[in-house]
């Protein structure tokens, strides 16, 4: 079979490429000249690359067709100390023979026998260039050759030295990121973004910035500092851009071209950090909706990078998680997660519901990432567990960015007995990609619902306005700026530890002024301070009222004591001889509903 971009072909043209696959390769010979002719002529005729992989014995595994500046590689298998046997020749229609950064950095990755690339035009075949692994300080590397004839090449002669080196020494096989963070903002702002890579494992070797109030729309940086960026990243060995700013599809492309690297953008890592946090099903779906959206738009910057290693940052290889550049697949990708999402939401809509009838208060946590929302909450449930009997479940708390990905809602029970739920939710950030806002927004219809909005802030940080700032925008594009909000200024132990008492409260009561929409109270989820503070904040705001009855259903009503299971909190159930007592809390609705089962309340 041919795999890739096919459509619009003929079916000739596919027929005789599969045919390919009946053809053995001799022993020693890279690929036979025959087979390099015909796919560098079909290759110009279609302007699309086309992509061969051939094992040791000689047999064609693959036959892949891209487009004029991309093709996906197949799933090679990767070993421990021997390379993997797979070598691969593709063709550039063009004209270009050199192999590319991200060719060079496949070889790498997927330790391939050798890497080759076809330079075809209208004249016919423009050159080859061939590299294989080598080992330099014990560390796994790459040679490259151009060539004019490929049977001047033996590659299994050539890759001999290495196959041997691989098999005696540790040799470090590094395919760890080094990036150079790239900003023409704020140069403060490359500090978070450092974060965001690290959170990505990448190693960051250098900035880069230049103050720009105008972006380029070709370089975003300009042709002329896009050159010097290129030297800088040589001298740095940095093998990933990181821009600080969202990159057209032209920008990525060009960019990519000038520096030889590769090249993402704040979004894409931020969107590459929630695909490896999501845990739930729906943030899944969610997170791979995002990533396509944001792809699609960008789909001709992205081809090398994207199709070639798999996305992303860190990607360990092609067929790990294969991504599309299809136009059609994506679009018929995004409509069917949109329609697993909608399910998903419907069965969300239903719990809600069930805990609207109930009348339990909602309250939800909100906030910048790494402020402690979940660190809070944790402290809250293990306190105000309003049930003995159920087991706890910490939610993730832990220092990094986005530990939290799902929403996860728990009941605590406040002074006066009543219960309120409580939800935590993935953190905020600044330019938080909009698609993601848009396809966490049913994640954060819980915010949307709550009763009340507690907004964690991190005192300690000194970008902490700002930060406010951006939960406040989020908070305004989910219309929630009018709800009863609560402003929690977190992490006070940590504050006083580097700052003068002063400059704390100086810090404090600008935030006071600035947000006197809020109530505000200051405390430390570490350290359990102020939270019994916070508890009667939470009391006073919450006015949605509950009754705490006890029920007496006879016997011969179960379908009441089932209906009142299926609506209200129920805190105990008892057997007696006249029939089933329920310690229940009951909203309004259900006060009235099982009134006439009162005991007493
Ligand atoms: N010093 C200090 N550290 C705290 C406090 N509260 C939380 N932390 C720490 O801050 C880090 C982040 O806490 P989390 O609770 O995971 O933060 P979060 O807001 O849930 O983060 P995301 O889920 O990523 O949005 C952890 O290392 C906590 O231990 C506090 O009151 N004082
Ligand atoms: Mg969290």
């Amino acid at each position: 079979m041919i795999n890739g971009n096919t459509s619009g072909l003929k079916e000739y043209i596919l027929d005789n490429l599969d045919e390919l696959y009946n053809t053995k390769i001799e022993k020693g010979k890279i690929i036979s000249q025959e087979i390099v002719n015909y796919i560098s002529e079909v290759s110009n005729k279609i302007n699309r690359e086309i992509n061969i992989a051939i094992d040791r014995s000689g047999n064609i595994m693959d036959i892949s067709i891209g487009d004029s500046s991309t093709v996906n590689l197949p799933v090679v298998p990767i070993y421990n100390k021997k390379l993997s046997g797979v070598r691969i020749i593709h063709t550039h229609p063009g004209g270009n023979p050199h192999l590319s950064s991200v060719d060079i950095s496949a070889l790498i990755k997927l330790k391939l026998d050798c890497i080759v690339s076809v330079g075809v035009s209208e004249e016919g075949i423009t050159g080859y260039e061939v590299a294989i692994c080598s080992i330099v300080n014990n560390e796994l590397t790459y040679d490259r050759t151009l060539l004019k004839n490929l049977d001047d090449f033996d590659y299994l002669e050539e890759i001999k030295e290495v196959e041997e080196a691989l098999r005696k020494k540790d040799i470090i096989e590094d395919d760890k990121e080094y990036a150079l963070l790239i900003g023409i903002d704020e140069e403060r702002y490359l500090d978070e973004l450092e974060e965001l890579a690290s959170a990505c494992d990448v190693k960051v070797v250098g900035r880069f910035f230049q103050k720009r109030s105008k972006p380029d729309p070709v370089f975003l940086i300009g042709s002329g500092k896009v050159q010097e960026l290129a030297l800088v990243r040589q001298v740095r060995k940095a093998n990933l851009l990181i821009f600080d700013e969202e990159l057209s599809g032209l920008q990525l492309k060009m960019i990519e071209e000038v520096t030889a690297c590769k090249v993402i953008d704040r979004t894409t890592l931020i969107l590459e950090i929630f695909a490896r946090r999501a845990r739930t099903r729906e943030a899944k779906l969610q997170v791979e909706l995002a990533q396509l959206k944001y792809r699609s738009n960008r789909l001709i910057g992205f081809g090398i990078t994207m199709s070639r290693l798999g996305g992303g940052v860190g990607t360990k290889g092609p067929g790990e998680k294969k991504l599309e550049i299809d136009r059609r697949v994506i679009k018929k990708t995004i409509s069917y997660l949109n329609n697993e999402l909608e399910n998903i939401k419907k069965v969300r809509n239903t719990q809600r519901s069930k805990r609207e009838d109930s009348g339990i208060p909602r309250v939800s946590l909100v906030g910048y990432t790494n402020v402690g929302k979940s660190t809070l909450r944790n402290v809250l449930v293990d306190m105000y567990q309003n049930d003995k009997t159920l087991k706890k479940e910490e939610v993730l708390s832990q220092d990094m960015l986005f530990a939290t990905l799902d929403t996860t809602t728990r009941t605590i029970e406040l002074k006066d007995k009543r219960i309120v739920s409580l939800t935590d939710t993935v953190g905020f950030i600044q330019k938080l990609p909009h698609d993601l806002v848009e396809s966490f927004k049913s994640t954060l219809e819980e915010v949307i619902f709550s009763d009340l909005i507690i907004h964690v802030a991190d005192i300690s940080s000194k970008n902490v306005i700002e930060q406010i700032e951006a939960v406040e925008k989020v908070l305004e594009e989910l219309n929630c700026l009018d709800k009863t909000k609560i402003l929690l200024l977190n992490k006070i132990d940590n504050a006083t530890k580097n700052n003068s008492y002063m400059l704390i409260e100086q810090k404090i009561d600008e935030i006071k002024e600035k947000y006197s929409n809020y109530q505000t109270l200051i405390i430390s989820a570490k350290n359990r301070f102020n939270i019994d503070e916070l508890m009667n904040l939470i009391k006073k705001n919450l006015i949605v009222k509950t009754y705490d009855c006890k029920l007496l259903i006879p016997y011969v009503n179960t379908d009441v004591a089932a209906k009142v299971h299926r609506n209200a909190i129920v805190k105990s159930e008892s057997f007696v001889d006249e029939g089933i007592i329920l310690e229940v809390v009951l909203n309004e609705k259900e006060y009235n509903k099982f009134k006439s089962f009162i005991l007493n309340s």
